[in-house]
């Protein structure tokens, strides 16, 4: 792992692992080599700074974080990897909006050719938040009334598991319902995508790109940071 500096957006964040690599601009290289993580602290950092110094709208945010995360599951688990046409996700998405970016990464992964199912159990009463769900449903995106109650049933009906739970505000002790949705997801064995961090793994990082996340040794997931949020953002 790289050291975490402060985090610059643009091509300060790329720059210096781009030109040590050689492979200047090759996706390829930039996605082995020029992945780092990020503390808690420098993504709300990131965050704040681009929302006061560059005056990006958090719905703006949003839909960046979702596509970049719906692109980054297409390229790491392509529908025609899978097992079932069209292969199916489940979207699992918390009270914040790192369950926002779900939400968008739900309906591009819809466009990609996915079918999504999505469940929601605790919605902010926002105007952001209701659009964003009145898209997917006007998409035909399922919501499930309650989350499958065993592991068995989630790996028998879902190719895929996309972790849109918390980001980084994420503190303290698990609390219900989110406790018990982690202990059944922790039993799953399709693959669990995580946007941002694995929620619930206690990291006090945030990931940037897509990287096998061995963490904490109990996730077999990947990290999918909103690589417009840190990484490509103007
Ligand atoms: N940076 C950027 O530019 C952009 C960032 N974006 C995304 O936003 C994410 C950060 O969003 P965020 O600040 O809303 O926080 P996030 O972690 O989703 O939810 C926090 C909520 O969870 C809850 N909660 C917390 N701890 C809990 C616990 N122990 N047990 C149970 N519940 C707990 C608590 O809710 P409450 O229970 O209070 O209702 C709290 O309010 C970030 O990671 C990225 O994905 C993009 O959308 C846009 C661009």
């Amino acid at each position: 792992r790289l050291q975490a500096h402060a985090c610059r957006v643009g091509p300060t964040w790329w720059g210096p692992q781009r030109l040590s690599s050689g492979g200047r601009g090759d996706p390829e290289v930039m996605a082995s080599t020029a992945v780092r993580y990020l503390s808690q602290e420098e993504a709300q950092a990131v965050d704040e700074e681009l929302f006061n110094e560059y005056q990006f709208s958090v719905d703006q945010l949003m839909e960046l974080a979702g596509l970049s995360c719906a692109t980054a599951i297409a390229k790491a688990y392509p529908p025609t990897s899978m097992s079932r046409s069209p292969a199916t996700v489940l979207v699992i998405c918390g009270p914040g909006n790192n369950g926002g970016d779900g939400l968008v990464c739900a309906r591009h992964l819809k466009l990609f050719g996915y079918q999504p199912t999505i469940y929601y159990p605790k919605r902010p009463n926002k105007p952001l938040f209701n659009a964003l769900v009145t898209q997917c449903q006007k998409m035909d995106i399922p919501f499930l009334g309650e989350m499958p109650p065993e592991p068995m049933l989630i790996d028998e009906l879902y190719d895929l598991v996309v972790d849109a739970i918390f980001g980084f505000s994420f503190k303290g002790d698990v609390r219900e319902p989110f406790r018990t949705i982690l202990s059944i997801l922790n039993g799953v064995t399709v693959p669990i995508a995580s946007i941002d961090i694995p929620s619930g793994s206690g990291s006090k990082e945030v990931g940037s790109g897509v990287l096998p996340c061995l963490e904490d040794g109990m996730w077999r997931r990947e990290t999918l940071e909103g690589s417009s949020q840190t990484c490509s953002s103007p």
